[in-house]
């Protein structure tokens, strides 16, 4: 028989289960993780990692084109169904014996199926087979049951089997036509993927595009997105939705407007996986966010931890940040806590602790791999307003510096700086432009060590380097 105790018990195998069980077991305790699809998640076979390999043959293709000589060497259009078997190979063919086996080699026990919460420190999983089996928990279950596409309320939408993120992710054809609904982050990148493999792709963007950022970045990926032939339809709205019989799908727009596509993608955000996880036996509802505190344990309405603080909840599924890196990173922190609480040791709780998550209310980076990429950290002007912080904002174009002209003929980017004025550190950083995914670290450390600014004068760019940014902006900012 089976010993079904373990130290911890994760349901949810994505990337974050996977670290919250790796520092578990580093710290010396067991861990067993629940998973009911794949081992690894919706970032290694439907999200990150599927999407980028989509993205990266186009960004590389623009690249050449925009260096003369190497423009010449470049010919025709994207190979299409070498981009799709690339991006299969990077989805592990939906396959998840390598991460399975990446367990196993961890010492993580993997128990296959739905789990749910049953009571105090237990999890029920229902496998395939519909047998049951309970684990119990000596110190503590973590919830990384991560997220699930949003679809909105527009009749028809549903019956017409509209792709979700999933299905732009992992489609084995391009399609001629492709209506997306939607103008944040998956929009926009699968706008720009689907687009660079020949979709006409038609963006029904209700509240704008990427309207979270800072207003430029917006701005610079509709303007590529218009010349790749894409068209970009700002507060355009879906009132109803039809799949013909010959395949086909009908859109019809609330001024009576009628579009016809092949494809017809909802990418309106997301919403958590809760709805079958057994909240209602520790007193929560199904379905909603789990809200933590900052160790990332569940916390009820009044803000005390659920059933005494055994229950801990880790990536998307709190909606602290919904990116990979941050969830790993919550992750991290979960893992050490729990290991900490269970041996007794000093719980580190203060802001930037080791057990806490501090980044996520500070300094998430992102990057949205669109054509120009956007490339952001902290706070963008408009949020550190609304904080109450007295900001000075400093934008630079960054075409103006020597090694963007030297990176890409007709480079077209921008960069905004926020700073702190009464600390004189920064508290956001975005970047637009071609390739500028690899600078963004360079800022995140900016903003997580509170760097003053007359420190960062002697962090001297390399000449010439795109970077050369910070010392443009440092200029413009005035020492
Ligand atoms: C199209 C797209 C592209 C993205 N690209 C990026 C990117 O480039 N970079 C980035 O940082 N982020 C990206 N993201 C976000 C990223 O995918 C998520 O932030 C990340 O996957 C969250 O990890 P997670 O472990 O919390 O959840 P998930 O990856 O969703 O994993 C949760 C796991 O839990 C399992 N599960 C759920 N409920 C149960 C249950 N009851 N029992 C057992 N198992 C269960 C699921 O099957 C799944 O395997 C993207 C998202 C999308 C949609
Ligand atoms: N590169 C990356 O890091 C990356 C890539 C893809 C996704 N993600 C993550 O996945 C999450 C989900 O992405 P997403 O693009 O689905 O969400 P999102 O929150 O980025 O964007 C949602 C968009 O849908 C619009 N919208 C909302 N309700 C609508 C409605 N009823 N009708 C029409 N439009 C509506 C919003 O205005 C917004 O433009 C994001 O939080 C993001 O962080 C990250």
């Amino acid at each position: 028989m089976r010993n079904n105790t373990y130290d911890v018990v994760i349901i949810g195998a994505g990337p974050v289960g996977e670290n919250v069980a790796d520092h578990i077991v580093q710290g010396g305790l067991s861990a067993a993780i629940v998973e009911r699809e794949l081992v690894g998640g919706e970032c290694s076979y439907w999200a990150c990692m599927p999407t980028k390999a989509l993205l990266r043959s186009g960004s590389a293709l623009r690249a050449a084109r925009q260096v003369a000589g190497a423009r010449e060497a470049v010919t025709g259009s994207l190979d299409a169904a070498a981009v799709l078997a690339r991006r299969d190979s990077f989805a592990s063919h939906w396959k998840d014996d390598g991460q399975v086996s990446w367990l196993d080699s961890a010492g993580i026990t993997l128990v296959r199926g739905q789990g749910r919460i049953s009571g105090e420190q237990t999890v029920e999983v229902t496998g395939a087979d519909g047998a049951v089996i309970s684990l119990t928990a000596r110190h503590a279950v973590v919830v990384a049951t991560g997220s699930g596409a949003l679809l909105p309320d527009i009749a028809g939408l549903r019956e017409s089997k509209p792709w979700t993120s999933r299905e732009a992710a992992a489609a084995e054809s391009v399609p001629a036509r492709l209506v997306i609904i939607g103008g944040g982050v998956v929009a926009t990148e699968m706008a720009t993927a689907w687009s660079s493999l020949g979709s006409a792709v038609t963006v029904l963007a209700l509240h704008g595009v990427l309207h979270l950022a800072e207003p430029f970045a917006g701005e610079h990926v509709v303007k590529s997105l218009e010349e790749a032939g894409a068209s970009v339809r700002v507060g355009a709205e879906a009132a109803s939705v039809e799949r013909n019989a010959d395949g086909t799908v009908r859109i019809t727009l609330t001024d009576g407007e009628q579009l016809d596509a092949d494809e017809l993608l909802v990418a309106i955000g997301r919403t958590p996986n809760t709805q079958d996880i057994g909240l209602d036996a520790v007193g929560l509802k199904a379905g909603g966010w789990l809200t933590v505190d900052d160790t990332l344990r569940v916390i009820d309405e009044g803000g005390a931890p659920v059933g005494g603080g055994w229950l801990y909840a880790a990536g998307d599924v709190n909606r602290r940040a919904l990116v990979t890196h941050q969830g790993k990173y919550q992750a991290r922190a979960v893992g050490d806590v729990i290991v900490a609480r269970a041996k007794g040791e000093p719980v580190e709780d203060a802001p930037w602790g080791r057990h806490v998550a501090t980044a996520d209310e500070r300094a998430v980076p992102q990057v949205v791999f669109t054509d120009p990429e956007v490339a952001s950290v902290g706070l963008t002007a408009a949020a550190a307003d609304a904080a109450g912080l007295r900001t000075r904002v400093i934008d630079y174009n960054l075409a103006a510096i020597s090694g963007s002209a030297l990176h890409a003929e007709g480079y077209r980017g921008h960069a905004r700086m926020v700073v702190d004025e009464d600390r004189r550190v920064i508290v956001g950083f975005t970047l637009v432009g071609p390739d500028v995914a690899e600078l963004i670290h360079a800022a995140t450390i900016a903003v997580v060590g509170e760097v003053p600014i007359d420190r960062l004068w002697h962090a001297v760019p390399a000449f010439p380097t795109v970077s050369e940014i910070w010392l443009r902006l440092l200029e413009a900012y005035g020492r």
